[in-house]
């Protein structure tokens, strides 16, 4: 159960906002602070200047309504834009219309003409289906002007639960969202749409998370997961010995992710590859020791050895019925298990023989080409996608993309924000495998190693900066690692 990094489906929202008002807090109240939230974030960041609040018939517009009348109280000249029959106003939408002194206008297009910002209060949880007639001109119209547009909860027509986009959506500057993060603000497209995305507390207490309502998706970050820091007592066993099987011909992918392992801790790591290579490998880094290992039956007699406590396959080490045979025979043994790339698949013609092999800590880093090879019948969102693949395998699944996803067999799910564009470059995906490999040599659970592995990944990437190549990701490990405990050791 996750609750400060927590993500909130739509009912989930919908229940905390129910489990306050059970404690007391009344929702006229929360909408205050809501609109007073997103007045206080506009005004921090825009100088004032006329401001069109685009208001929808339910709470977001109520939302709007109070966000306009605390605008015009600092003097900033409003116009209220409201989409729908006033009449049919409810609740505390209603409230906060008959409490909003100025004229409201029939929302069109054409009200965008004298406001160079715009407030989008058109829909948020309770979006149920494509942007039409008005809502759809307005957001279209605010893209193709490219005016400064600040979201209210998410930008009307961003799905919240899925990020996906439905009919259209403006792209805002600003989104200020409550309580907690939808999915639908850190999944692409959404999160494209979203621009700066600011969380506000507006008085739904805490503790409505664990007891009320018990998410079940978090945004990636230390605070779910803690690596393994060397002790004084521990000696080169005691952090793992890490496998790679690596390729005869391709050698590059093994190299980096033996590189991945050890940087982030693995204390022993030996390349398995077919004889001819064994040269290279060993060449490349003096500290990893290399084995020849051809087939399945090789592999299987060189990890009688029971200190070999974590295999990655599929960097390099071939394709097809050999790789096949080797991943069967390695998940067979109980060990930690990273399978990537082509040791996944090597099973597209039947996945389920690999599914029902998967039985102790295993981790699928597949991107979505290779996922949609041995879960082809998977429809939907990102994040279902991934939670269905783990249910369906066993195995943690770690979907990766610039909003990578990690969802584990249990239904948690972790989505990472932390990637930057440079990480799309050749060789990346095996240091990632890597690191997740070195991670789970040390003993992390497979959720753990891979949410701390994807999320170190990324930050590295953004550490170095700019010119990245896959190389540079295990040689800025080190600070990042190093931050990390320092920061620790702070709290
Ligand atoms: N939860 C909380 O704690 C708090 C929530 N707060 C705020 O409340 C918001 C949620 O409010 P909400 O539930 O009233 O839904 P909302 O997004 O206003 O939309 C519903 C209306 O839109 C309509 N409609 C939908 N899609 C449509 C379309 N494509 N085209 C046209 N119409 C469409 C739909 O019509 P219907 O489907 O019923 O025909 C209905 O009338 C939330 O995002 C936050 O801003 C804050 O005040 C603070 C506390
Ligand atoms: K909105």
């Amino acid at each position: 159960m996750f609750t400060d990094t927590a993500l909130l489906t739509v009912e989930e929202m919908g229940r905390a906002d129910k489990a306050a008002a059970a404690r007391g807090v009344p929702s006229l109240l929360l909408m205050e602070s809501a609109g007073t939230a997103v007045a206080n974030a506009i005004r921090a960041r825009f100088p004032r200047r006329p401001v069109l609040v685009a208001c929808g018939p339910g709470n977001n517009g109520g939302d709007g309504f109070v966000i306009a009348r605390l605008l015009a109280r600092k003097g900033w000249p409003v116009t209220v834009g409201l989409l729908g029959d006033p009449a049919k106003l409810k609740g505390d939408a209603k409230t906060n219309f008959e409490r909003w002194r100025g004229p409201v206008k029939t929302l069109c297009a054409s009200l965008l003409e004298t406001a160079p910002l715009v407030v989008d209060a058109l829909f948020g949880a309770g979006l149920a289906r494509d942007l039409e007639g008005a809502a759809l001109d307005v957001a279209e119209a605010i893209n193709a002007r490219g005016l400064d547009c600040v979201a209210v909860d998410v930008p009307s027509g961003i799905d919240g639960n899925t990020g996906e986009i439905r009919g259209a959506a403006p792209r805002c500057a600003l989104t200020v969202t409550f309580f907690r993060r939808k999915p639908g603000h850190v999944l692409y497209p959404g999160r494209a749409c979203c621009g700066e995305t600011v969380l506000a507390d507006i008085g739904i207490p805490a503790a409505v998370l664990g007891a009320e309502v018990a998410p079940t998706a978090a945004v990636n970050g230390p605070n779910l997961w803690t690596i393994p820091e060397p002790a004084a007592e521990d000696h080169k066993y005691r952090r793992g010995h890490a496998v790679v099987v690596g390729g005869g011909a391709m050698t590059g992918a093994g190299r980096l992710a033996a590189r991945g392992a050890r940087r982030i801790g693995a204390g022993m790591m030996t390349i398995a590859a077919p004889k001819e290579a064994g040269a290279l490998y060993q060449q490349d880094a003096p500290g990893n020791i290399v084995k020849p290992v051809e087939a399945a039956a090789d592999l299987s007699a060189l990890l009688e050895d029971e200190r070999y406590n974590a295999i990655l396959l599929g960097a390099g080490g071939g394709k097809g019925a050999v790789l096949a045979s080797m991943v069967l025979a390695v998940l067979k043994l109980d060990r930690s298990v990273v399978l990537d790339a082509d040791a996944l698949t090597s099973f597209a013609d039947d996945p389920a023989m690999l599914f029902e092999a998967v039985q102790g800590p295993t981790v699928f880093t597949p991107h979505a080409g290779e996922f949609s090879k041995i879960f082809p019948d998977l429809q939907g969102d990102k994040l279902m996608k991934c939670r269905e693949a783990a249910k369906r395998s066993g195995a943690v699944v770690v979907l990766k993309g610039a909003d990578t996803v990690i969802a584990g067999p249990d239904g948690r799910a972790v989505v990472n924000t932390v990637a930057p564009p440079t990480l799309a470059t050749a060789g990346s995906g095996d240091v990632l495998g890597g690191m997740i490999l070195g991670l789970m040599a040390q003993g992390m659970g497979p959720f753990e190693a891979a949410c701390a592995g994807v999320w170190l990944h990324g930050v590295a990437a953004a550490v170095h900066g700019p010119g990245l190549i896959a190389e540079d990701i295990p040689d800025a490990l080190p600070a990042v690692l190093a931050a990390l405990w320092d920061d620790g050791e702070a709290e």
